[in-house]
C-alpha cells in the first residue's frame, strides 16, 4: 500500500528470504518498475525466483546475492544515489544503522525507508534484556528519534515498523 500511495518505481528491499514482502512490492510496482532484492542466502534466492516467476513480475526484480550493506554500497559506486523511492529493511538487526545510512543515500528525497521488527518481539522496552541484537535495535530506535533528516512514525503493529520520510 505505501508503495502504491507513493507512486514508486524504484524500490529497494534488503533480506528477502522466500520473497513474501518482495512480492507485494514487484506485484503493485509498474511495469517499468524496478526492485533491488538484496540477500545473502542462495537457496532462499531460488525459492523467491520461482515465486516472481509464477506471479508474472520477474522482470521487475534484480535479485543481488551476497551481503546487503555490499549491495547498497555497490549501487552507490554505480551512481545511483537519490534514485529510489522506496526501501523495505528485513535482515541482519546489528546492522540496521549501517543500511539506514546506506539507503538514506540511494532514496529520494520525500523517499520512504521503512524498517521492520523494530519493536523485536518487546524487548527493546525491557531494561532487564540487553543482548546484542536487542541492543542494535534500541539504540537504532533511539537515534532515529533525534535524526533530523528524515520524520518518522513507528507504527506499533506485529513486531513494530518504523516509517522513515527522508527530508
Ligand atoms: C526476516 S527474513 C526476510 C523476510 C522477507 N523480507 C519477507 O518478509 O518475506 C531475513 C532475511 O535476511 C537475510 N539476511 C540476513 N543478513 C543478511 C545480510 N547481511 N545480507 C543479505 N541478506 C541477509 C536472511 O538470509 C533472511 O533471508
Amino acid at each position: 500500500m505505501l508503495v502504491q500511495i507513493l507512486g514508486a518505481e524504484r524500490c529497494i528491499e534488503v533480506g528477502t528470504y522466500t520473497g513474501y514482502s518482495s512480492l507485494a512490492v514487484a506485484l503493485v510496482l509498474p511495469e517499468g518498475g524496478h526492485l533491488v532484492a538484496c540477500e545473502r542466502d542462495g537457496k532462499v534466492i531460488e525459492v523467491a525466483k520461482r515465486y516472481y516467476d509464477r506471479a508474472g513480475v520477474s522482470h521487475k526484480v534484480d535479485v543481488r546475492h551476497g551481503l546487503a550493506a555490499d549491495t547498497l554500497k555497490s549501487l552507490i559506486q554505480n551512481g545511483e544515489s537519490c534514485r529510489y523511492d522506496f526501501a523495505f529493511v528485513d535482515a541482519e538487526k546489528k546492522m540496521y544503522q549501517e543500511y539506514f545510512e546506506l539507503l538514506l543515500q540511494l532514496v529520494r528525497i520525500g523517499g520512504l525507508i521503512v524498517v521492520d521488527n523494530v519493536l523485536w518481539h518487546g524487548r527493546v522496552s525491557d531494561p532487564l534484556v540487553n543482548d546484542s541484537k536487542t541492543l542494535s535495535i534500541r539504540n537504532f530506535n533511539e537515534n532515529l528519534m533525534k535524526d533530523n533528516r528524515v520524520d518518522i512514525s513507528m507504527v506499533p503493529i506485529g513486531d513494530g515498523m518504523t516509517i522513515c520520510r527522508k527530508r
